[in-house]
């Protein structure tokens, strides 16, 4: 430098200007950063110099200028600026929210992504206010407390290391990674990394719930890789497969699974719906060891991956165990009868309707026969309708038992039966109706009762009796109608001249609701007879009917058809009136005879009877005692608390209640002794035995001693001979009714026999009163 003008070191343009200044100028400035041209390096140095003036003895000013080279610290200072702009780049491009602070809190730098996090509003990033941005972020937290309480820790323990998860007030929630910022060991500071985990949380609990979704769907749920292995399988799926199977897992999916119809490949069928929607949903088969394959309802649905590769299948699966069993039962429902199970009109019709169809063009037949249980009705009443339901359960097996495979039984409705009988004419038919009526009458044991079951069956033939099933049933229907009419217990074929006959009872019903307006109905009255003295101690009430055209219609016939329509009510209610009428009569006649009533169960069960009773008889000033009801045993169990309660009421009343055909029905002995029962009528069917049928004796014997140990007088019905007469008065039977004496008589012709009666017992006490004393 020696020699050189200090003008030509200097190398930039203000130091040029400088040293062109005047020397005392120079002196008095100190520039202490300026650059220095160095021709030996061939560049500028930096340095910091220093100038002073030094006056010469001579006036003149010598400069001193000292420098210090500076290069090394301008090159720190600026990498110390590019590292610090990188730092700060580094802190914005992250993806975390970063805050740094020093051990009092007061904030050193935080990053542009914690701006976003923590919504810092503008006004808090412009003017430098720690408190106000660490009160901002304490307020966004959900939980300020906990927020405010982790802080203060964290400042009471700077080499603390923690992570706490905030939900923010803006919905977010973010991790809060807090680490210490150590200088040489020693704590100066703490950075805070604050990460936005919503997404991973929410991500999570997609992931949880899709979980549980698999493992507690109902619906069996499986996974199979590219090649159709299964690699996962929920708990539905192994409860399909039942317990003790290998779990489908490990297992190729179409090994377990085939097409649920074996024609087709299930494997085919579903590469091919993959290939044209992704998915393929049908009915298959899952395949079980040891046990029958389970129907299921599959969708299986293909998943790519983003190359459009096949990655893995889903399959869902649904057990249509439990719908095809629906199905049966529903179609089970349809055709059959719940009581018996036997097939019921509507699968007999798909039966006779195919017949029908085979046979068209050829001379194929086949008969209907309908079969009806004869006094069925008996048994429901006095055994009740569960025990009516078991005997019908019987009889259907028992007529199922006389029957060919090819043939079928239907059951109708109550104790109506129709069978089809395949390809049978008319001794086909009939030996089947032979059969039937033989196997019933043998005797059937049901809670240690035996009992037999007497039916009636009509025959229709095909083509010849109609062409469709509706006319089949029809004929055979008519055809055993005519039997009940004949006597029941018996069988006969359709002919057109019987639905003339059905017609019939039509009008027969018509007519007998127009008799009584019509004066065709009258009662007649039985007498009642003591055995020993002969007396006529009172009389039963019978209705009769004079048809113009049909002459004398028969009780048997019309009372139960009255009994059928309801109509009985009305006949019944005129017959008691006249009953009545006829008991005041002999009443005021100084002979008080009781006057019995046939009294129907619909009759008693109408509400108000009771009372109608009373009003009666206080309408016409009877006393109770004239009146006698007559019941039947099965009217007695019928609703048999109702009943009790009835009967005590028309007990209290002070009429006389009497059990008519007693013995021939199912009776509850107990009864007997409840309730209000003065007299027992033994059937004619047991005195027509009389006096040699030893067991019909028998019975009568038991019923009499019977009545006389519970105090309850004893009628017999039906006597026709002195012989009956005097074995029933051996028995000490009390009273008879029958041809002997009278039979139903109308009331002015029974007045004539009471009145004969009358004179005969004057005369006898007459001629006793003048027959010397012995
Ligand atoms: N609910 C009502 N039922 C009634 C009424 N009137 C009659 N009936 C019932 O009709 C059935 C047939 O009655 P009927 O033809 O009158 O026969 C009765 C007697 O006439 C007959 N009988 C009487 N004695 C003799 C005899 O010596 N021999 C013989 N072969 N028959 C005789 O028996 C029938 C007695 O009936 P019952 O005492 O009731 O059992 C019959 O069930 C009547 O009950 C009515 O108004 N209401």
């Amino acid at each position: 430098m020696q020699g050189q003008a200090v003008l030509e070191l200097a190398s930039a343009p203000q130091d040029r200007i400088f040293w062109q200044q005047a020397p005392e100028q120079i002196a008095n400035g100190v520039n202490s950063c300026t650059t220095l041209w160095n021709p030996q390096r061939g560049m500028a140095i930096p340095v910091e110099r220093w100038v002073q003036a030094l006056p010469e003895k001579d006036g003149a000013t010598l400069l001193l200028m000292s420098m210090l080279d500076r290069s090394e610290c301008e090159a720190s200072t600026r990498e110390l600026e590019a590292l610090l702009s990188e730092l700060r780049a580094t802190l914005d491009s992250a993806a975390d929210g970063i805050l740094s602070c020093d051990l009092q809190g007061n904030i050193r730098a935080f990053n542009h992504r914690l701006v976003q996090i923590w919504q810092l509003p503008d006004a808090l990033l412009t003017r430098r206010d720690d408190g106000a941005i660490q009160a901002h972020l304490q307020a966004q937290v959900q939980e300020p407390e906990r927020y405010r309480q982790c802080m203060a820790t964290l400042r009471r323990e700077p080499l603390l290391e923690s992570t706490e998860v905030f939900a923010l007030r803006n919905g977010l929630v973010v991790e809060q990674r807090s680490v210490p910022q150590l200088v040489r060991g020693r704590p100066t500071g703490r950075v805070f990394v604050f990460r936005d985990i919503s997404a991973q949380l929410q991500a999570q609990a997609g992931l949880q719930l899709a979980a549980q979704v698999f493992d507690s769907s109902l619906d069996a749920i499986f996974i199979a890789d590219a090649q159709r292995t299964v690699i996962r399988a929920n708990p539905a799926c192994d409860a399909l497969l039942g317990s003790g199977h290998a779990s489908m897992v490990g297992q190729a999916a179409t090994d377990v699974l085939s097409s649920a119809t074996p024609e087709n490949d299930l494997l085919d069928q579903v590469q091919a719906a993959w290939q044209a929607d992704g998915f393929w949903a049908g009915d298959a088969r899952l395949r079980r060891q040891g046990c029958a394959d389970a129907p299921v309802h599959l969708s299986w649905v293909l998943l790519r991956d983003e190359h459009g590769q096949e990655r893995q299948s889903i399959g869902f699966m649904r057990d249509l165990a439990p719908q095809h069993a629906a199905q049966r039962r529903i179609e089970e429902l349809a055709f059959t009868d719940a009581l018996t199970g036997l097939p019921n009109r509507l699968q007999l019709a798909q039966r006779v309707e195919s017949a029908i169809d085979n046979a068209r063009g050829s001379s194929t037949e086949f008969a209907v026969l309908f079969l009806d249980l004869d006094r069925f009705k008996i048994v429901n009443d006095s055994l009740g309708h569960p025990f009516g339901d078991r005997v019908l359960k019987l009889v259907a097996q028992r007529l199922q038992d006389c029957l060919r495979q090819s043939d079928m039984l239907c059951r109708l409705g109550g104790d109506e039966f129709v069978i089809y009988l395949h390809g049978a004419g008319r001794p086909v038919a009939e030996s089947v109706a032979r059969r039937v009526l033989d196997e019933m009458m043998n005797p059937f044991t049901l809670d240690g009762l035996g009992f037999s079951v007497q039916s009636s069956i009509g025959i229709a033939l095909y083509p010849h009796d109609g062409l469709t099933l509706d006319d089949l049933i029809k004929q055979a229907d008519t055809a055993m109608y005519r039997v009940k009419e004949r006597g029941r217990g018996s069988y006969d074929f359709y002919r057109p001249q019987m639905s003339v006959n059905l017609l019939s009872r039509i009008k027969m019903e018509h007519a007998m609701r127009l008799a009584l307006s019509l004066g065709q109905m009258q009662a007649h009255y039985q007498p009642q007879v003591d055995c020993a003295s002969g007396r006529i101690i009172g009389m039963e009430a019978l209705l009769r009917w004079n048809e113009p055209q049909l002459g004398a219609v028969s009780p048997a016939t019309f009372i139960p058809l009255a009994e059928d329509c309801g109509y009985i009510v009305t006949l019944g209610a005129w017959v008691m009136e006249q009953a009545v009428q006829e008991a005041v009569y002999w009443h005021s006649h100084g002979r008080p005879l009781t006057v019995s009533v046939n009294v129907s169960a619909l009759e008693l069960r109408q509400a108000g009877f009771v009372d109608r009773v009373a009003r009666l008889l206080a309408e016409y000033r009877l006393p109770p005692q004239g009146l006698e009801l007559e019941l039947t045993e099965s009217v007695l169990l019928q609703d048999a608390q109702d009943m009790a309660q009835l009967l005590t009421a028309l007990g209290r009343l002070g009429v006389r209640l009497s059990i008519d055909d007693f013995g021939t029905g199912y009776s509850s002995l107990a009864y007997l002794k409840k309730l209000p029962i003065h007299r027992l009528k033994i059937d004619k069917s047991f005195v027509d035995g009389l006096p040699d049928q030893e067991h019909d004796a028998a019975i009568v014997q038991a019923i009499i001693s019977m009545g006389r140990a519970l105090r309850i007088q004893v009628v017999a019905e039906g006597v026709e001979t002195q012989l009956q007469r005097q074995a029933l008065q051996d028995m000490g039977c009390d009273f008879y009714q029958g041809y002997l004496c009278a039979p139903a008589l109308p009331a002015p012709g029974l007045r004539v026999l009471l009145e004969e009666q009358n004179r005969d017992e004057e005369k006898e006490v007459s001629a006793s009163a003048t027959r010397p004393s012995s």
